[in-house]
Parts: C-alpha cells; sequence; structure tokens
C-alpha cells in the first residue's frame, strides 16, 4: 500500500533573532512512520517539533502538515482543526496541575465536544467512561481523581498519554517525553507511547540512544540547526551518534545571518 506524505518541509528557515536556528532544505515524512529525531542541546530538535505543530511560523520555504501550509500564522478555525489532529507531550508538565488525572484526559475530548460544552467543560458520561478506559490503558485508573500536581513525573507522563489517547490524534509530536523520568519508568512511558500512537505518525526527539528501537524506525540527526543523518534507526551506529554530539562550530548551514529581516548567505556573507 502506498503511503501518504503528511509531512512535507522545502528550503526552510526558522529564525530567532538576527541567527538561523533550524535550516531543512527537504524533509517528506510519511503516515503511521515512526521517527526519532536527536541532536544536542540546542541543536533545534524543538524548533522542528514547534514548527511541524503550528506553534512557530518560518522565516523562509514552504511547511505542509496534514494538507494545511504552515507557512502564514493559521486562522483560528483552522488552528483549533490543526490542534485536534496533532497531540503533543511535551518537555515536563503539560497538564493543567490544579486539575485531577481524568479531568486532565478529558481535556483531550474537547476538540470534538462543540458548544457550550466545550466552555463549561461538561462531558457526556460515555466521554467520561472513554477517559476512565484510556487511565486504565495506562494502568491509572486508581489515581483518577488524584489532581496532577500530586503525581509523580512519571505518573503525569501517562495521564498524558491517556489524553493522546482519548484525543485520538493523527500525528503525534513529543519532545522528551522520558525526560526526568527513572530507566524503567522511561521504558514503560515509551511503550505506552508507542502503543497509543498505533495508526498515527509518531515523532518523537529522544536523548537516550537505548530508547531507539522502541520509539522509531527512522532517525533524524540534528546538528547546529541542519540535518546531518536520516537514516533507519539499524543504521545509528555509535560512530554517528559521537560525531552528532561532538560539540563545534555549525559547517554546513547555508544562512548564518539575517540582516534587514532577509537572509544572508554564509557564501555572500563571506564576500
Ligand atoms: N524564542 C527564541 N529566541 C531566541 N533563541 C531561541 C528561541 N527558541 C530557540 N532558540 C535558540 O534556538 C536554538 C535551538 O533551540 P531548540 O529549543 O530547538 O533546541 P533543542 O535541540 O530542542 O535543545 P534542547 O535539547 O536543549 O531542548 C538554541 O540555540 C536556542 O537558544
Amino acid at each position: 500500500m502506498n503511503k501518504k506524505t503528511i509531512i512535507a518541509l522545502r528550503e526552510v528557515v526558522c529564525v530567532a533573532g538576527d541567527r538561523a536556528i533550524l535550516e531543512i532544505d527537504n524533509l517528506n515524512i510519511m503516515e503511521g512512520e515512526r521517527i526519532a529525531v536527536l541532536g544536542a542541546n540546542g541543536a533545534g530538535k524543538s524548533t522542528l517539533l514547534r514548527l511541524i505543530g503550528g506553534l512557530v511560523c518560518p522565516h523562509h520555504g514552504v511547511v505542509q502538515v496534514l494538507n494545511r501550509s504552515l507557512g502564514d500564522p493559521l486562522a483560528p478555525k483552522a488552528q483549533r482543526a490543526l490542534r485536534r489532529d496533532v497531540g503533543q507531550i511535551m518537555q515536563g508538565l503539560h497538564l493543567v496541575p490544579r486539575l485531577t488525572a481524568i479531568e486532565n484526559v478529558l481535556i483531550g475530548c474537547l476538540g470534538r465536544v462543540s458548544g457550550w460544552r466545550s466552555w463549561v467543560r461538561w462531558y457526556p458520561p460515555e466521554e467520561v467512561e472513554e477517559a476512565k478506559a484510556a487511565l486504565k490503558a495506562v494502568g491509572m485508573v486508581s489515581r483518577a481523581d488524584t489532581k496532577a500536581d500530586r503525581l509523580s513525573g512519571g505518573e503525569r507522563q501517562k495521564v498524558a498519554i491517556a489524553r493522546l489517547l482519548m484525543q485520538g490524534p493523527r500525528l503525534i509530536l513529543a519532545d522528551e517525553p522520558t525526560a526526568a523520568l527513572d530507566p524503567a519508568a522511561a521504558a514503560d512511558v515509551c511503550q505506552l507511547l508507542v502503543r497509543a500512537a498505533t495508526g498515527a505518525t509518531l515523532i518523537t526527539v529522544v536523548h537516550n540512544p537505548s530508547l531507539l528501537p522502541v520509539l522509531a524506525d527512522r532517525a533524524i540527526g540534528i546538528q547546529h540547526g541542519v540535518i546531518v543523518f536520516d537514516c533507519p534507526v539499524a543504521e545509528v551506529t555509535d560512530a554517528r551518534l559521537v560525531n552528532l554530539y561532538r560539540p563545534g562550530e555549525r559547517k554546513q548551514a547555508r544562512f548564518s545571518t539575517i540582516a534587514g529581516g532577509q537572509l544572508v548567505s554564509q557564501t555572500n556573507a563571506a564576500k
């Protein structure tokens, strides 16, 4: 069966201040792929996820996600539709601390609850049952009525995964979902995440290479804002990882500075 391209990036440049922080010539991601994004601190991994999630706009280039063009800021309606289709698990807390575990999971269905119900957060009984089933699937149903700020880091990530199950997104963006978890909890959360992503496309920022085989089939290495490898996980060798995390100056970027809002290529800048 031919898989559809659901993410396409062409000649993309993202800028912060006067610096290009991400430059991607060409990247295609197919429906159902499981992708790990690797790279040192500050390499541009979160920027890539934020770009795909519609949270930052590129300074230059084409960004297509789930048949939408994200080159310009989205209208509120399109932004809501994108939020329904894209589930996100970000570093640290992304739950509402004062809400209980089950209330946080129910937030996952807000995209499909319309009108006043979404304003007052009134959920039909079948949605509540579905939220309980999602908590059960991640082993957290006994903590359904515990406020999020009383849960451990691993428990919160499990609740965030239950929220994904409730949302049923087509694309899941997970930014270091195992940050600050012990090795056993990290492996547990990864397995639950992969199960929750069945039928969806999963893109995960990973720091621990031992989690790669659990989370992904394809690995993308980013260094100084540029993709330096894009290969099957089985081809991520120790040598590749050593090179990826080696400190040093960026060499491959086409653009390094922004002058008067315009990109200046390194070659031109050097003249
Ligand atoms: N809003 C911003 N303003 C200025 N610089 C920014 C901004 N956002 C990101 N950057 C810079 O862009 C670069 C890439 O940041 P990004 O958060 O994407 O890195 P990362 O690979 O996810 O790092 P980490 O592993 O530490 O989370 C960094 O040098 C960062 O300082």
